[in-house]
Parts: C-alpha cells; sequence; structure tokens
C-alpha cells in the first residue's frame, strides 16, 4: 500500500502548487497526505512531483494524443494523477507496473479520483505502452506558451532555449562564505570558482562538514555578484578605495566608515556579504516575517546590521549612504530551475505589475545614496521589461546614468556584461547559475 501512498502524497502536491498556487514547498507544509509520509517514501513522493513540474508543458503535451478530450477536461484530482503517472514512466524509469498500478491504486484513496480509476488505468496504460519521446518537443514547452513567448520575446529563442535546459537539470548548491573562501572549499570539499561562490558536493546541505557554522550560507553565484559589484565600485573610488578590503584581508575599522543601505534586503543573503566586508549595513525591508529571517542569518553568522521595517518607497536614511544595493521585488523568472512550479502559478497579469514598482524603488533609492554614490539595482528575472527597461527609464528621467561593470570585476561572468554596462546572467554551457539582471548606477539628480 506505501507505494499507492507515496503517488497518492505526489498528486496531492501537484494539486496544490497547480490549482491552488502554492510553491512546491508550502505544498509540502500543507498537504496531509505528504505529512504522513517519511524517509524514503517522502522523498520519493517529493522527487516525482519536481520531476513533474519541472517539465510539465512537454508532460501535458505528451498526454494530449492519449486523451479523447482535453487535459483541462479532468477532474483536478485525476489531471494531478495522470501526470504522477507519466512522469514516472517518462522520465523516472519507474517499472512499468509498479507506476501504472500503484497510480491507479492511488485514485482508490482520494475520494475525487475514485471514479475516475477505470479512466486512469486506461491512458497510463497507452502511456506505457507508446512512450512519447518529450526530448523531440521543443525545450520551450516545458512553460505555458505565453512565458515562453516572454523570456524569447527578452533574450532571444536561444536565450530561452537555454534557460529551459538550465530548468532541466538538476540544481546544484552553492555557498558564499563570510570570510575564506578558499578555506570553506577545502572543509566541505566543494569546488572554488572564478566569482568566488563555492559549488557544495552533492547531497543535502545538512550533510555538509561544519553545517550551521556560520562560516557560510547558501547563496547562488549570480546573486553574490551583486553585492560583489556594488563593493567594486567603492573600492575602484579613490576617495574609499583604501576603505574595502578583499575579505582575506579586510580590515573592519576603515570598512565600516562606509555605509551601505539593502534596500529590500530579507531574508538576507546580500546583506551578509556586505556586512562581512565590513561595511556599515542598515538593512530596510518591509516584511516582518522575512526580517525576522534576516536577524536569524545575522546571528548565525554572527554578522551585525541595523534593521528597518519600513516601505522602501517612503521610508528615507538620516545621512545619504555611500552604497545602496536594490534588489528590488520581481517575477523571480529567472529561478525556475529551483522553483519550476513559478511557471504555472504566476500569471502574465502578475507580472506586469513590477516595472512600475521597481521603477519607483530606484527613484526613491536615488533619494538615499550621497553624490557620487553607488547604487545597484538588481532583480532575479531576465525579463527585459524589469531589468534593462527599468534603468533605462530612469536614465531617460535623468535620474542615473551607468557604471558600466568591466571584466576584471565579475570574474566567471564576464561573458554576461551586456553592450549597456549591465549584467544579464543566463546560464551558459559550463555556468551554473541563476538569471539576474544588474546594472549599477550613480544617482543624477543628488550631483
Ligand atoms: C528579492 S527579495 C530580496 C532578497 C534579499 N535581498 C536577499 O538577498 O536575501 C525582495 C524583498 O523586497 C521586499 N519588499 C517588497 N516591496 C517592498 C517595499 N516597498 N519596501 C520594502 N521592502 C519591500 C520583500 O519583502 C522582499 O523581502
Amino acid at each position: 500500500m506505501s507505494g499507492a501512498l507515496v503517488r497518492r502524497a505526489a498528486a496531492d502536491l501537484l494539486f496544490l502548487t497547480l490549482e491552488k498556487r502554492r510553491t512546491l514547498d508550502q505544498a509540502m507544509a500543507e498537504s496531509p497526505p505528504f505529512g504522513d509520509l517519511d524517509g524514503p517514501d517522502r522523498a520519493f513522493a517529493r522527487a516525482i512531483a519536481s520531476a513533474a513540474l519541472r517539465e510539465l508543458g512537454r508532460i501535458d503535451r505528451a498526454l494530449a494524443p492519449l486523451l479523447s478530450r482535453p487535459l483541462q477536461a479532468a477532474s483536478p484530482a485525476i489531471r494531478a494523477l495522470l501526470r504522477v503517472g507519466a512522469v514516472q514512466l517518462w522520465r523516472m524509469d519507474v517499472p512499468e507496473h509498479a507506476a501504472v498500478s500503484e497510480t491507479v491504486e492511488a485514485a482508490k484513496a482520494w475520494q475525487d479520483a475514485r471514479s475516475g480509476g477505470a479512466f486512469l488505468n486506461a491512458v497510463l496504460r497507452r502511456a506505457a505502452a507508446e512512450r512519447p519521446d518529450l526530448d523531440a518537443l521543443p525545450v520551450t514547452a516545458i512553460w505555458p506558451d505565453w512565458l515562453a513567448a516572454a523570456f524569447e520575446d527578452s533574450v532571444g529563442a536561444d536565450g530561452a532555449a537555454a534557460l529551459a535546459a538550465a530548468q532541466l537539470a538538476e540544481p546544484g548548491i552553492f555557498l558564499t562564505a563570510k570570510t575564506n573562501a578558499a578555506a570553506v572549499a577545502e572543509v566541505i570539499s566543494g569546488e572554488l570558482l572564478a566569482s568566488g561562490s563555492i559549488r557544495a558536493p552533492g547531497g543535502p546541505v545538512e550533510a555538509l562538514a561544519e553545517y550551521g557554522s556560520g562560516d557560510w550560507w547558501v547563496q547562488d553565484p549570480a546573486a553574490a555578484l551583486a553585492a560583489n559589484l556594488l563593493m567594486a565600485s567603492a573600492s575602484g573610488d579613490p576617495a574609499k578605495s583604501d576603505m574595502i578590503m578583499d575579505k582575506s584581508g579586510m580590515d573592519a575599522g576603515k570598512s565600516a566608515e562606509i555605509t551601505a543601505i539593502d534596500l529590500c534586503a530579507a531574508p538576507g543573503g546580500k546583506t551578509l556579504q556586505l556586512c562581512a566586508a565590513g561595511l556599515n549595513v542598515i538593512a530596510v525591508d518591509r516584511s516582518k516575517p522575512r526580517l525576522k529571517r534576516l536577524e536569524e542569518n545575522l546571528a548565525r553568522t554572527g554578522l551585525s546590521a541595523e534593521i528597518i521595517t519600513a516601505d522602501a518607497e517612503t521610508w528615507r536614511p538620516e545621512t545619504p549612504a555611500d552604497l545602496l544595493l536594490l534588489d528590488a521585488p520581481c517575477s523571480a523568472l529567472g529561478t525556475l530551475r529551483r522553483h519550476p512550479e513559478g511557471a504555472w502559478i504566476k500569471r502574465e497579469g502578475d507580472i506586469a505589475r513590477f516595472p512600475d514598482v521597481q521603477y519607483r524603488l530606484l527613484k526613491a533609492a536615488t533619494e538615499m545614496v550621497r553624490p557620487g554614490g553607488t547604487i545597484l539595482y538588481c532583480v532575479c528575472t531576465p525579463l527585459r521589461s524589469e531589468g534593462a527597461d527599468v534603468v533605462d527609464r530612469a536614465v531617460a528621467e535623468g535620474l542615473v546614468t551607468r557604471l558600466p561593470v568591466s571584466p576584471e570585476e565579475a570574474p566567471g561572468f564576464a561573458s554576461c556584461i551586456t553592450g549597456s554596462g549591465d549584467v544579464l546572467t543566463l546560464p551558459g554551457e559550463s555556468a551554473e547559475h541563476d538569471a539576474f539582471f544588474m546594472s549599477r548606477l550613480s544617482p543624477e539628480a543628488l550631483k
């Protein structure tokens, strides 16, 4: 029976994400059938749901010819079980008998699916016999059509295909070291990358040596680049060049003379970087629960920052800062490889509201930085509307000018520098990271 309960739990995770618009993490926390599992059963249910979400659009397209009516016409419970069955057969090397019979059995344990058992059985048997070649479908068919079109419009067909290919691969775990990245890489048997991030060996993060020591935190290499580019501008500023130190030889006393505002800071991955470099950091966010996580992260790493709960559109510092990092709220479509359900939870209309919010926050940021200071605007999405278009608008309005990023400042990411000197971290053949847009700016208005 446990095999059927695993499929029932996996289908519930799909039901909660795709029908109730929960993230997979929320679904795992909320789902009673999933909550009843433990050990390998739990891991297997999660693996089935993750595999289905990663490639959902292609699975649905391959299911369509096996059905006499559109997949959307099936009940939500049967739809979830069809996807659970198909992904086991087509992507997970689960023996045919187990994939079909345990999934059909799961329908019996689910009131909403009970009447569809015979239909489910018939379709999954055909799915097992016909085994469509998912790889023959376009890679961008993993997403809803509107999203594939939006990516292609922003980053071209090749860029969209690269994003899709990155989503199909199991994402690695990357760390940022508090001080000595080489030492951390050695302790955890990881790989020190040119960017300074560390690729952790496979397996759960909890299994890494010295987990919880506070010497490192989990952070994508592209996310880490944003704070590094901001700090690189201070080290290149003659007035500040002796104040910001390489982390390994940091002079905290001098670095603390530089004030950095981390706007939209929580849960604080970038705050930790700025603090670890010895800056005097003010972390601002409007979400109390997220700031609580930031506080916990600071405590775990033994770092400190001034924490302010406020709306960044109206809050202003007492004294303008030297540096400001604006990690603006965004569609987060650059992190789909870690959260593939986002492609189905987010709606086109939800995403359309971000550029105005981002512009208002960037405008507010220009009023928080001293003349000659630096702003780093970043978003974890490759959509041009949330990235270069927002910055272009602020440039056109005379609010900011670009401080282009040079290849030497972006080790490991030199190929991601755009013609305007911004950075767009599309995944490459040899590089694995999230898709961020970042632009380094000088506030014009206060000059
Ligand atoms: C992309 S997340 C920030 C991630 C964070 N910088 C990090 O590296 O861990 C965006 C944050 O913006 C915050 N936020 C959104 N609108 C805001 C506003 N008007 N004022 C302050 N914070 C805001 C959200 O609460 C969220 O924590």
